[in-house]
């Protein structure tokens, strides 16, 4: 055997996908298809050892009273004020919002990026939709984005820290700020897995 051929696989990044409501199985198969290795959270110690978590989409105010219930609210808004890398799509872009309007008079977010998000703001126009999206920072990027909008949210004010990598009509619908990234749209439902492969690569950096 060559040296070469024993060399030890790369470790595989551990991502947690938070699993209390949502469409966690597409993204835990769209994670698993770039090289993850994605766990499933819906305990406190789940969270332990993780190198990314994801939220996924879903419904905003069920995830949030499903978290403050099983106690994950506080050890997520930890991880994510402690610098660990989380994308959220849709519903998760929500709870990574600082601000939310049209939210439930009670609704809490995980916070993190210095933006404010208006719940089902295209709902209001169309309930869903799809666009090809040119997303900034995307492997092969000249390549169209199939985006997948369900009763999404879209981003009404943005802090000076927070890069748009796509937008709608004048609205971003794709944002990172460090190690946070987030999609108004469901790219786990399209079988194009390069939103979650630039995710990984936060995940492994
Ligand atoms: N597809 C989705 O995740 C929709 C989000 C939902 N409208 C909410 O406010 O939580």
């Amino acid at each position: 055997m060559s040296e070469a051929d024993q060399q030890p696989e790369p470790r595989r990044p551990v991502v947690g996908v938070l699993s209390v409501q949502g469409d966690v199985r597409e993204h835990v198969a769209a994670l698993d298809a770039v090289g993850a290795d994605p766990r499933l959270v819906r305990r406190p110690r789940e969270l332990e050892g993780l190198d990314g978590l994801v939220i996924p989409g879903g419904e905003s105010t069920t995830i949030d009273r499903l978290c403050r219930i099983f106690g994950l609210h506080e050890p997520i808004r930890r991880l994510v004020a402690a610098g660990l890398p989380v994308y959220g799509s849709c519903a998760g872009m929500i709870q990574l919002a600082d601000e939310i309007l049209d939210g439930h008079p009670e609704q809490q977010t995980f916070g993190g990026i210095d933006m404010t998000v208006r719940r089902n703001a295209f709902g209001r126009q169309v309930d869903s939709f799809e666009t090809d999206l040119q997303i900034a920072g995307l492997p092969d990027p000249d390549r169209p984005f199939p985006a997948v909008f369900i009763r999404a949210p879209w981003v009404e004010r943005l802090g000076e820290e927070v890069e748009v990598l796509a937008a709608v009509e004048g609205h971003p619908v794709a944002v990172r700020q460090g190690h946070l990234l987030a999609t108004s749209f469901h790219p786990e439902v399209t079988g194009d897995h390069r939103v979650h492969a630039l995710f990984v690569e936060l995940c492994s950096g």
